[in-house]
């Protein structure tokens, strides 16, 4: 039987440790980033981000999160430069985010925690697939981008708009001709570090990238977010809140930092 893991107290992220031991491992995500504790490196590329609306499919509620999936079987949106390799395509984007405006946000800076957290999901082309690269330690790059309270995001509205079709776990519909790159901050200085997938099966196969500059989001944006539910049809309702990973041990890694 699949193992049920979650983000409640009898199945949430202290537990997983149990059927996924590598959550205790060497490069384990998110991580607190300290600004101080950063190191500048001149060698890091700008982010180089080219997405095609075009490749937009589907919006879901997989029960942990809700995801928009792209067609990755071109070249036509993809993330290159920036602190990798190569050419990695966009396979997903999804969110995490709090029960309440104070928390929400997998990775932190200084202490501080976001009331959201967007991951951008890509996956390196020079493995056959999504699936084969997650299991490399190269395999795949999420740029992440914190979400602030401030004015309503009319590019995120779009996404929200979506939710009545897919309030419920196992849910999804079509959601057509969306650019990922409206919900980018205009500054795309970043933070990189080497580290892993936030949820099981919590592969060490992921290049992080965070953007230090935050996106807005309104309240009523957020409440939104938290008008999902963990749960499927007909399973007692559990709102979709606090869906995110606490910071973890660095154990030694470095974080670079693309800007002074
Ligand atoms: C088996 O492959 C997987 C499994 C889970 C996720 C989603 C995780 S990883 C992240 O950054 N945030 C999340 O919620 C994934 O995403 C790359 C890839
Ligand atoms: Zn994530």
């Amino acid at each position: 039987m699949a193992h049920a893991w979650g983000y409640a107290a009898n199945n949430g992220p202290d537990k997983w440790v149990s059927n996924f031991p590598i959550a205790d491992g060497p490069r384990q995500s998110p991580i607190d980033i300290l600004p101080g504790g950063a190191s500048y490196d001149s060698g890091l590329k700008p982010l180089r981000l080219k997405y095609d609306p075009s490749n937009c499919l589907e919006i879901l509620n997989n029960g942990h999160s809700f995801q928009v999936t792209f067609a990755d079987d071109s070249d036509s949106s993809t993330l290159k430069e920036g602190p990798i390799s190569g050419v990695y395509r966009l396979k997903q984007f999804h969110f995490h985010w709090g029960a309440s405006n104070d928390k929400g946000s997998e990775h932190t800076v200084a202490g501080t925690k976001y009331p959201a957290e967007l991951h951008l999901v890509h996956w390196n082309t020079k493995y056959p697939s999504f699936g084969e690269a997650a299991s490399k330690p190269d395999g795949l790059a999420v740029v992440g981008v914190f979400l602030k309270i401030g004015d309503a995001n009319a590019s995120l509205q779009k996404v929200l708009d979506a939710f009545n079709d897919i309030r419920a776990k196992g849910k999804q519909t079509s959601f057509a001709d969306f650019d990922p790159s409206t919900l980018l901050p205009g500054c795309l200085d970043y933070w990189t570090y080497d580290g892993s997938l936030t949820t099981p099966p919590l592969l060490e196969s992921v290049t992080w990238i965070v953007c230090k500059e935050p996106i807005s989001v309104s309240c009523e944006q957020m409440a939104k977010f938290r008008s999902l539910l963990f749960s499927a049809e007909g399973e007692p309702e559990c709102c979709m809140v606090d869906n995110y990973r606490p910071p973890q041990p660095l154990k030694g890694r470095s974080v670079r930092a693309s800007f002074q």
